[in-house]
């Protein structure tokens, strides 16, 4: 039967639950005591400087990392239980390393499927990312934006619910990471839940939905970025030097255009 909130669009699935969430490394309490839920269907952002806990988080949510204590869930399953069908779920960013260094892009797209037991048109996979031109290259000879592209199409061969990305623009320049914005955007509005992970401020307020902020193992504040700016506004905060209405970087974009520049 439908509910009310059905009809206005409201409802909201919590396809991940992380409920009071810690993690030590020895002595050393990396993660202390979080809990959040991300929505099916947006882009979720974990927020903070380097050393705040948001890999750690990540990875336990991935089921590729113990926790100490705290339950999470992912997509109503439980990280402990059953993680075998929660990875069927989720696709992650790999890191470069795993990347075999001979095989072309096709190939290690056909790789990766055979790994997960299941058949994709490589074609189709590259073609999500823009990288069709790309398809007889190893990966070694893409450019950076060409290797985050590529390492998301490798997250969604097994047509996830979810994908974690962690990081997925540091070190791209203006354009790629635009162009990337666009494609994790794409992603989600085709459907899959989008979990980041990020220290750019600019990032987070372009891309997520809604942003947790972590620092020091803990979520300091929870909420969307327009309302995050809204309630800063209304506490009476003022910029110290009026904004204008562009930075250096839109001047860059204006003048070198924003195609797929590192094709
Ligand atoms: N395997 C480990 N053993 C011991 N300490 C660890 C381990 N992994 C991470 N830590 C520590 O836990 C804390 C959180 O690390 P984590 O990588 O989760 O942070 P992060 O927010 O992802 O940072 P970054 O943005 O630098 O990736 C850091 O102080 C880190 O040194």
């Amino acid at each position: 039967m439908l509910s009310v909130n059905d009809f206005c669009g409201m409802v909201k699935y919590p396809i991940i639950s992380v409920d009071n969430l810690v993690k030590h490394y020895g002595d050393f309490e990396a993660v202390k005591g979080i809990s959040f839920e991300v929505f099916e269907g947006e882009i979720f952002g974990l927020l903070g400087p380097n050393g705040a806990g948001k890999t750690t988080t990540l990875e336990i949510i991935e089921t590729l990392r113990p926790k100490t204590s705290g339950s999470v869930t992912v997509d109503g399953f439980n990280i402990e239980r059953d993680a075998d069908q929660i990875k069927q779920r989720i696709g992650v960013q790999l890191q470069a390393a795993g990347y075999y260094p001979n095989l072309n892009l096709t190939e290690l797209i056909e790789l990766f499927s055979g790994l997960y037991g299941i058949k994709v048109s490589a074609h189709e996979m590259l073609d999500k990312v823009a990288l069709t031109d790309k398809a007889k290259s190893k990966y070694k000879e893409l450019s950076g934006g060409q290797k985050q592209r590529f390492s998301i199409a490798t997250t969604l061969i097994n047509n996830p619910r979810i994908i974690f990305l962690d990081e997925p623009t540091t070190g791209l320049d203006p354009q790629a990471r635009r162009n990337l914005w666009d494609l994790i955007r794409q992603i989600r509005d085709n459907g899959t839940t989008v979990v980041i992970t990020t220290h750019y401020m600019d990032e987070a307020e372009e891309l997520c939905d809604r942003i947790a902020f972590v620092d020091g193992g803990r979520i300091i504040g929870l909420d969307t970025p327009d309302h995050f700016i809204d309630e800063l506004i209304a506490s009476g905060f003022q910029r110290k030097k009026e904004v204008k209405g562009a930075n250096l970087e839109d001047v860059f974009i204006a003048k070198t255009g924003k195609e797929w520049k590192d094709g």
